[in-house]
């Protein structure tokens, strides 16, 4: 299960519907072109927290219907609504895809025993292993060293998405859990992560970057330090550009440009202004 994952976006129309046409070519472009080692299905990237049950239930068939057995396919599967989450978990399972991963349950300001609760729950019914989604910048939930030590009790969760640039925890975590799975979640923070050993990285941007994203991970699990800067920086040019101009729609205008139907943004996330399209394409010109 290592290596880098995707964080896939998904195709939507007008209307909001799911863009069928679509969603298979985002994923035939990030197996065929940028050549990642595994998607991540039905994250924050894929706008998951916008969509209904059976919206996430459709995506999660296509796109285990396009991949088939080329790359290893993840499934967000989180929700505040716990049995739509357990429920999310074995529907994957039968679809047969390789880990689940729910996020943190958030807005409500949940203790650690309704932390540790909701990833049990999720797990009850399934034999299918877990990786924790920590993103505290956007749950408001941020775990220290002995509550992901006590997550990971549980034999069947076996790693964490670790989207935070908190490096120190990071670092005691790789030490205090060498036999669990880390990404790093934070697409300009890779190297830095990599340099302290994470065992891969899920990241939005990798639907358009993932080869420069797959270089830094190599040269820097090789030592070569300074190759790997290189590469980080032009990364991180593109990075700050696509934050600038609107991160999801401007991935997916970029994507549009190389033939791929990857549509709008579904609302409350709002489109592109003229002028943010064109840019969107010329960071595109200037970068792909
Ligand atoms: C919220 C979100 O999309 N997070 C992603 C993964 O965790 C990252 O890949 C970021 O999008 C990326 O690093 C840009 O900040
Ligand atoms: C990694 C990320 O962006 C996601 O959850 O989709």
């Amino acid at each position: 299960m290592k290596g880098l994952y995707t964080a896939l976006m998904c195709s939507f129309d007008e209307q909001g519907n799911i863009n069928e046409q679509g969603l298979r070519e985002i994923v035939r472009y990030n197996i065929e072109v940028s050549e990642v080692d595994g998607l991540y299905v039905n994250g924050s990237t894929g706008e998951n927290f916008l969509i209904s049950t059976e919206q996430k239930k459709q995506i999660f068939e296509i796109v285990k219907d396009e991949v088939g057995d080329r790359v290893k396919l993840m499934a967000q599967v989180g929700s505040l609504n716990v049995d739509e989450a357990a429920e999310l978990a074995q529907f994957v399972t039968n679809l047969g895809y390789d880990a689940i991963s729910a996020v943190t349950p958030f807005y409500y300001k949940f203790d650690f025993e309704e932390i540790k609760d909701y990833y049990n729950t999720i797990l009850e019914g399934v034999d299918t292993k877990l990786i924790i989604y920590s993103i505290p910048a956007l749950t408001g939930v941020s775990m220290n060293l002995e509550q992901f030590g006590e997550l990971f009790e549980n034999e069947k969760i076996i790693g964490v998405k670790f989207t935070a640039p908190d490096f120190y925890l990071l670092e005691r975590l790789r030490h205090a859990y060498p036999d669990k799975l880390i990404y790093s979640g934070f697409d300009e923070m890779l190297l830095s992560a990599s340099v302290l050993n994470v065992d891969g990285a899920i990241g939005s941007t990798f639907n358009v970057n993932g080869k420069r994203a797959k270089q830094i991970f190599t040269l820097a699990q090789s030592g070569r330090i300074d190759e790997a800067r290189e590469i980080q920086k032009v990364t991180n040019d593109l990075i700050s550009e696509i934050l600038e101009n609107g991160l999801y729609q401007t991935i997916k205008e970029m994507l549009e440009t190389q033939g791929v139907h990857a549509g709008y943004v579904r609302k409350p996330m709002k489109r592109l202004s003229e002028e943010k399209l064109l840019k969107a394409r010329s960071i595109a010109e200037k970068y792909l």
